[in-house]
């Protein structure tokens, strides 16, 4: 019979309150033994969760849940906090379709504050929850858990700036590993690093006790903290100051992330201030399982793997994926042209960038978490006389629209934006999916939007974007790409032209990016009954083919289909050309509607949304009938 485990007694954060030090790390392992188990099979950000795990045991040990309040920036290292809080059965389905999220998610559990999946957020909503509980009177603790590589992101720093002056009642704890998705970059960084090289835990670990001695349980309580508590933790500061603290941030030493003992002590201390406080834990990456502790970077996000050798279990690929394509072509233009420029933020393994990055070292930019910065900077070398191309997540890039539209397309700045994750990515959900940038590029005056339809399309479309002036995005799916031949040599795109890639005569297909693939499939389908479709690889989303579009018109139906969301998408863009060409044929926009989609296998999702064969082809049929 299976020993019982601690962690199968506990369905809240209530229940570890009975637990003593030593219990609490056992429970601890046993959380890092279910994180692996599940993992193993749905995948996920298991080396984040696994370094979190007893930061997350001691602070909910501590806590009134879900009273209190902890918000978990990205949320990709919360899977303790999952198990511990009424979700270890459904912890199975991690990230699977119609399971449990990867991230927090309040419609999820009430012990999740936020939709957590995009960086640095954590302490805005953090000074938010702490300004209500100042405006209610209320005494719930609000705790924000960050990693080191968040914690540079501007939007963190800008709660700092008002949590400081403000001194709002709440903790922040850093949770420090040195290491962001790949090595941790920035100076922020390197001042962690002198914090972390000039302190000895022991010596910081006797000055808290010697604190907590002076002080003693009963002293903590009548103290009112505040003031106190400050004098208390500055026993312990250490040569390099946290910079945090010329911001009225009361900072910690560094403390051992994997002891559960001293990180309850010295969470007991803080959250009993009445000012900001900001713990400064130092944990390893993929802590309790070796292979994520030798490659942190691969277990940050993996797929399913077999959990004695760390081995990925995946089906061999049938083609390169967008990304390495991408990569691979941007590293072509950069050997012909010393003016190309690639510029990531904490992307680099993740758009492909690496091989770029290792041999054209002084021409390539890691900003860090810092989508907004890449933009301004990107602007910036263009009006330097570089050539810089962007290489960002589409759903990251929505943090730097401002900067799209007055940095670069204002002034028209020689700029490309390469979107990778465009379109569904499946397992990450609703926080990742990348379905709104053709509708924040199309908006902005002067930018040119390209959405190639296979892999040798994207390398004529990044070496288009190269040749032309002004901001032109151009945006290609995550994962594998569909197995087009790649070309010797990459040629120049016609601007806004499209290219018809199957006559017909009873309906148009005008479709965007891969939607291209789907649009044909569903064109062989009808085919089979009798039922013409000419289909369009537009190309451009901006600009659109007017006379493609007329010649559409021509036929009973118009459809467009693309990987994003239709209100303000290149559908709607083809809606206003017929219409100022004066068009009658009925016309459908098919795309993501106008609510978030879940996680889940892309082709699953594609089936859910009409947008796989089938779907495009019912539409087709059923709006065909109707017009007859
Ligand atoms: C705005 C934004 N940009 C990029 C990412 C991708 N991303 C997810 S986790 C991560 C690294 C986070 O590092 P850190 O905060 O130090 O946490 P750790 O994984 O080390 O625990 C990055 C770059 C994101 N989620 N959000
Ligand atoms: C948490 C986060 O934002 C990233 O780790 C993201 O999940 C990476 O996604 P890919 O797997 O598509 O690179
Ligand atoms: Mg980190």
């Amino acid at each position: 019979m299976a020993a019982l485990r601690i962690l199968d007694a506990i369905s809240s954060p209530a229940d570890l309150k009975v637990l003593n030090n030593d219990e609490l790390a056992i429970l601890a392992r046993e959380i890092r033994q279910e994180i692996v188990a599940t993992t193993s099979v749905t995948g996920g950000h298991v080396a984040s969760s696994l370094g979190a795990v007893d930061i997350i045991v001691a602070l909910e040990s501590l806590l009134d849940m879900p009273r209190d309040r902890v918000v978990f920036d990205v949320g990709h290292q919360a899977y303790a906090h999952k198990l511990l809080t009424g979700r270890r059965e459904a912890f199975k389905t991690l990230r699977t379709y119609g399971g449990i999220s990867g991230f927090t998610k309040p419609h999820e559990s009430p012990y999740d504050v936020h939709y957590s999946g995009h960086a640095s957020d954590s302490l805005s909503i953090a000074t938010g929850l702490a300004k209500a509980r100042q405006l209610k009177g209320t005494d719930e603790k609000v705790v924000a858990l960050i990693g080191d590589a968040s914690l540079a992101g501007g939007m963190a720093f800008e709660a700092l700036n008002y949590m400081g002056n403000e001194q709002l009642p709440l903790v922040v704890i850093l949770n420090d590993n040195e290491m962001s998705i790949s090595r941790n970059v920035g100076a922020l960084m390197k001042h962690l690093g002198n914090i972390r090289a000039n302190s000895h835990y022991r010596e910081a670990r006797e000055g808290l006790q010697a604190a907590m001695e002076q002080g003693g349980p009963a002293a903590r309580g009548l103290l009112g903290f505040g003031k106190n508590m400050k004098e208390s933790l500055k026993q312990m500061v250490i040569p390099h100051t946290m910079i945090y603290e010329s911001l009225g941030i009361v900072c910690t030493h560094p403390v051992d992330g994997h002891n559960i003992a001293e990180l309850r002590d010295i969470l007991s201390l803080v959250l009993e201030m009445d000012g900001p406080a900001l713990v400064h834990v130092v944990t390893r990456k993929g802590e309790g399982y070796e292979p994520a502790r030798q490659d942190p970077e691969r277990f940050h996000g993996t797929g399913p793997y077999d959990i004695a050798t760390g081995k990925a279990v995946k089906k061999p690929a049938k083609a390169p994926s967008y990304t390495e394509v991408f990569g691979a072509a941007l590293a072509d233009e950069a050997a012909r042209d010393k003016d190309v420029v690639a510029i990531t933020a904490a992307m680099t393994g993740g758009t492909g960038l690496k091989d770029f990055a290792a041999e054209f070292p002084e021409r390539f930019v890691d900003v860090g978490i810092a989508e907004e910065q890449a933009i301004g900077m990107a602007a910036g070398l263009a009006s330097g006389g570089k050539k810089p191309v962007v290489a960002l997540y589409s759903t990251f890039m929505q943090r730097a629209v401002d900067q799209l539209i007055i940095d670069c397309a204002l002034l028209d700045a020689n700029v490309v934006f390469a979107f990778d994750r465009a379109g569904l990515v499946g397992d990450d959900g609703p926080t990742h999916h990348g379905v709104f940038d053709m509708v924040y590029s199309r908006m902005v005056p002067n930018v040119r939007v390209l959405a190639p339809s296979d892999e040798a399309e994207l390398v004529h479309a990044l070496h288009t974007a190269l040749s032309l002036p002004g901001p032109v995005t151009l945006r290609y799916p995550r994962g594998e790409a569909e197995g087009a031949c790649l070309p010797d040599a990459p040629e120049l795109l016609e601007v806004g032209r499209a290219r018809v890639v199957r006559e017909g005569g009873d309906a148009a297909l005008l479709a965007f990016g891969r939607m291209v693939g789907c649009a044909r499939a569903a064109a062989d389908l009808l085919a089979a009954e009798g039922i013409e479709c000419r289909v369009v690889d537009m190309r451009w989303v901006k600009p659109l083919d007017e006379d493609t579009i007329a010649a559409a018109a021509a036929t009973r139906l118009v459809v467009t289909v693309e990987e994003g969301v239709v209100t303000g998408g290149a559908g709607q863009g083809v809606l206003e050309v017929l219409a100022r060409q004066g068009s009658q044929v009925p016309a459908v926009t098919l795309g993501i509607p106008d609510h978030f989609v879940g996680q889940g296998p892309v082709g699953r999702l594609f089936a859910d949304l009409g947008l796989d064969a089938e779907g495009i082809a019912a539409t087709v049929r059923t709006k065909l009938a109707a017009a007859r």
